[in-house]
């Protein structure tokens, strides 16, 4: 079945065509690591992780790329202002490196809890300063880009397709562009490609131009191009990220001759108050914050409740209403585990149907440019007909294709279930619990002087390899040698 997507350069949705049959190359512009992530940062990782779970699940075989920016991303978006990672070094008296790798660390602790899967490239905008002084000098032999006083800049104006992805064409831009306090570009619509190093400047390296660093656009154009290839895929991120970030990642890797992305996919925003969430003007609740009060998956299954093209107004009534759905889907996924064993051989016809409805209509909302909400709402409405063949105990080989489904979509490509969700509620002190309480039993069993049954239970544990031993001060357990 096609997979079609929304392609924005294009303004519709289009039937996705990888430039290799069977293989498909995705860039995501990832976060800026100089504080915790938020909602926003967490709608990005799980949306993008769908897109690649599902591709899989299409039989592709997905490269994901996406990147960590740990140096040239100035607090002023117009090449002024302070790297933000050095000015949170200040803040926290660390190194800025430092900095950068807290957030690194703590960003991919964050998703992991969302049970989003690891990039298969995580590239570092620091360790690839040389690549992207190669493209520089590219774009400079090109006469795209100029340098005055240590930096390079990239000249606008020159490439007339700027404004392609985001329809803003360049004069519209020139009356918002800010007056230059530098100076020194010769047009105020031009960005840094390099950017040279003012003494205090603590993130440096040595160019043709001097000590500097570089700009922040230039970084995802060298990188993607590295790792995925001329006219790779899927170019990703945040709407915001349209207009400059992704018009000026085109204009660089095109001026320098190198054909760019193939497919753009935008995100939209997650709001707090029905304002963006970003770090920058502080309307932002962490992800940490937020899983201490939700459960990752509950926050996982709120993210993918709504569209990624539309905005997500963060409620609590939403998040609740999420916890509710979710312990549903749980519990009908724990019900059809354990359930198994005790139904009777055989098929059910009308849960057989079932399935097949679910196939179909998930994989259909997929497909539409990757519909969760659908595709979620195709298994919510699969789960009375599983409820009833649990409840009959029958068919039990319909069950076992019940089961594979709701793992193979709701984990392998929703991501709903991994496995240490139930690990979690069903080991630990819910267990220590359990032996506790067959301890009290066979303590009261004892001194109604049943001695067969306090023997039993004894006997039983000992075969789920717990062992249990009469002490002066009671009974004890300890867990035997496998
Ligand atoms: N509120 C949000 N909703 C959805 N995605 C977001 C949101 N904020 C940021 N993103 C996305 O997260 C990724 C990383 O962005 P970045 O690290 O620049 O975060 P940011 O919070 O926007 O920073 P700042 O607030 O300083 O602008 C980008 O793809 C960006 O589009
Ligand atoms: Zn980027």
């Amino acid at each position: 079945m096609p997979f079609y997507l929304y392609d924005t350069m294009q303004r519709k949705k289009v039937e996705f065509v990888p430039a290799t049959p069977g293989h498909v190359g995705i860039y995501v512009c990832g976060p800026t690591v100089y504080s915790d992530a938020h909602l926003g940062h967490g709608r990005a990782a799980v949306v993008y992780d769908v897109l690649r779970r599902w591709l899989m699940h299409e039989g592709y075989r997905v490269r994901f790329v996406s990147n960590v920016t740990d140096v040239g991303h100035l607090t002023d978006d117009a090449d002024e202002g302070e790297d933000k990672i050095a000015k949170r070094a200040k803040l926290e008296r660390l190194e800025p490196m430092e900095v950068a790798d807290k957030y690194f660390w703590r960003y991919f602790e964050d998703t992991d809890a969302l049970n989003v899967a690891k990039p298969s490239i995580t590239p570092r905008a620091s360790g690839h300063i040389i690549e992207q002084i190669e493209l520089t000098k590219e774009l400079l032999d090109r006469g795209y880009a100029y340098e005055v006083n240590g930096s390079v800049y990239f000249r606008a104006a020159k490439w007339p397709d700027y404004g392609k992805l985001s329809g803003r064409r360049l004069e519209d831009q020139q009356a918002g562009a800010r007056v230059e306090v530098r100076g020194e570009k010769e047009d105020p619509r031009d960005w840094a490609l390099w950017k040279r190093a003012e003494p205090e400047h603590i993130m440096r390296w040595p160019s043709p131009w001097g000590e500097g660093y570089p700009g922040w656009h230039i970084e995802c154009s060298a990188m993607s191009l590295k790792y995925l290839g001329e006219g790779f895929d899927i170019h990703a991120g945040g709407i915001d990220l349209q207009f400059p970030h992704h018009e000026c990642e085109i204009a660089q890797a095109e001026a320098a001759g190198h054909a760019f992305a193939r497919y753009w996919m935008h995100h939209n925003h997650v709001l707090l108050n029905g304002e963006k969430m970003a770090k920058s003007t502080g309307n932002f609740i962490t992800l940490r914050e937020l899983l201490e009060r939700h459960e990752p998956m509950v926050v996982r299954l709120y993210l993918l409740q709504s569209h990624y093209r539309s905005v997500l107004d963060l409620t609590e009534a939403g998040l609740e209403a999420a916890a509710r759905a979710y312990f549903r889907l749980l519990e009908a996924y724990r019900s059809l585990r354990s359930g198994l064993e005790r139904a009777r051989e055989g098929t059910l016809a009308a849960l057989e149907e079932a399935i097949d409805r679910l196939e179909a209509a998930f994989a259909e909302a997929m497909n539409d440019d990757l519909g969760t909400p659908e595709a979620l709402a195709a298994l919510f409405s699969f789960l009375p007909e599983l409820n009833k063949a649990l409840a009959a105990a029958q068919g039990r080989a319909s069950l076992e294709r019940a089961l594979e489904t709701l793992e193979r979509l709701g984990e392998g490509v929703l991501g709903l279930f991994p496995a240490r969700v139930l690990e979690a509620r069903l080991e630990g002190p819910l267990l220590e619990g359990l032996i506790e309480l067959l301890l009290e039993q066979r303590e009261a069993a004892r001194s109604r002087r049943d001695f067969p049954a306090a023997d039993a239970i004894r006997a039983r544990l000992g075969e789920l390899g717990v062992v249990v031993e009469d002490t002066p001060h009671g009974a004890k357990w300890r867990l035997a040698p496998r």
